[in-house]
């Protein structure tokens, strides 16, 4: 009789949270692999991001700063907790979003919708820029001219440089995008396969607190937060795709896998003969660039010519475009950036 109380007992005891002991938990953290329940778990996940963003001085008091807001989980995760940490640790943050219209009819069109319920729903000011005032082109323009093989090119790098731009006009100090673990595994995995040395260091080098898409999802879910998650109709996904599921096939072998590959994207060394891509500014636009003139400029030159293959494929050693002193580069060293995934920024 006391044995078996004795053992109930027990048995009651272990159906509570891990963490406080007193709530029922629902969860099973991956990274922790501890039960909790969803008070504990909202906790701890705000204070990783609240011990990383105090560990790296990631924000001084008055700062502006801008929240790369696409609509989808990440950047809605993204724009809720920073608003959230912003209040309960008055870290003093004028906090914007910022989103990008591309210009895709069918996708970005709703997402947008979200992210205006979200500027609502969070009290933060909204800024949108879209592909057609900045370019003159919208994603649905360009892909009814070039198809859906390099349209991911042109998709990252005009985003990478609308968000600088609206960066600028909104005059912050700092811009945030989401990127989860498992996002930033494949991208150290595709730019060790594309051989891509910059963009691997960079990557990893972008002071980044990595959280698991998993608990990234349970979060927005238990805390029902507003988010679109349909797929860009226009992402192929080919090369991005085939890392993904090679990464969550190591996972299964090896629960770490993620943060492993992101620890040795981390601490590669680069050879000091590497020669690296020295950061100025664009002579035609005036915005972020290693060349003469920036990859967007590139881009839409090619467009705006009727020649848009013009622009595609990675220059090396400091040129990029018929219009600069191009040396003729043998077939294989004319590898592209074709193969990137709609949606994801161009490190
Ligand atoms: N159209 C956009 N406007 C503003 N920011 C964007 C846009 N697209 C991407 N971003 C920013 O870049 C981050 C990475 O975007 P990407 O689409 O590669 O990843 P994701 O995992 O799908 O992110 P999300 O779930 O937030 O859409 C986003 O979290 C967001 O901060």
């Amino acid at each position: 009789m006391e044995a078996s109380e004795g053992k109930s007992k027990k048995q009651g005891a272990s159906r509570l949270c891990c963490l406080c002991n007193q709530r029922r938990p629902v969860l099973k953290r991956p990274k922790t692999l501890q039960q909790i329940c969803k008070e504990c778990f909202y906790e701890v996940f705000e204070e990783e991001i609240h011990q990383v963003i105090v560990k790296n001085h990631l924000f001084k008091s008055g700062e502006r700063v801008a929240i790369g807001a696409s609509g989808g989980k990440d950047s809605t995760v993204l724009a809720y907790v920073l608003s959230e940490l912003n209040r309960r640790h008055s870290y003093g943050l004028d906090l914007f979003l910022l989103s990008i219209d591309e210009g895709i009819t069918g996708y970005r069109d709703d997402s947008l919708e979200t992210v205006k319920r979200n500027e609502l729903q969070y009290g933060l000011p909204l800024q949108i820029l879209s592909y057609k005032d900045l370019y003159g082109w919208t994603m649905d323009d360009i892909v009814k001219m070039i198809g859906l093989k390099n349209n991911c090119t042109f998709c990252g790098v005009f985003r990478r440089q609308a968000l600088d731009r609206g960066a600028a006009l909104l005059k912050v100090d700092k811009l945030v995008t989401g990127h989860n673990a498992d996002d930033i595994a494949e991208t150290v995995l595709l730019n060790i396969l594309r051989g891509d040395i910059a963009r691997l260091s960079r990557c990893t080098s972008i002071t980044t607190v990595y959280i698991r898409e998993g608990d990234l999802h349970t979060y927005a879910y238990f805390k029902k937060l507003d988010y679109f998650s349909t797929e860009c109709i226009y992402s192929p996904n080919a090369y991005r795709g085939f890392a993904r599921e090679f990464i969550k096939d190591l996972e299964r072998l090896r629960p770490r896998a993620i943060l492993d590959i992101i620890k040795s994207g981390e601490d590669f060394r680069i050879a000091t003969t590497t020669k690296m891509p020295e950061q100025g500014t664009c002579e035609r636009c005036g915005y972020i660039s290693s060349q003469k003139w920036c990859k967007a400029c590139v881009l839409l030159d090619g467009l705006n010519r009727g020649l848009p293959k013009m622009g595609i494929g990675r220059a090396r050693g400091g040129v990029n475009g018929d219009h600069q002193k191009e040396t003729k580069k043998p077939a294989s060293a004319a590898r592209s950036l074709e193969s990137k995934q709609c949606g994801s920024l161009d490190f």
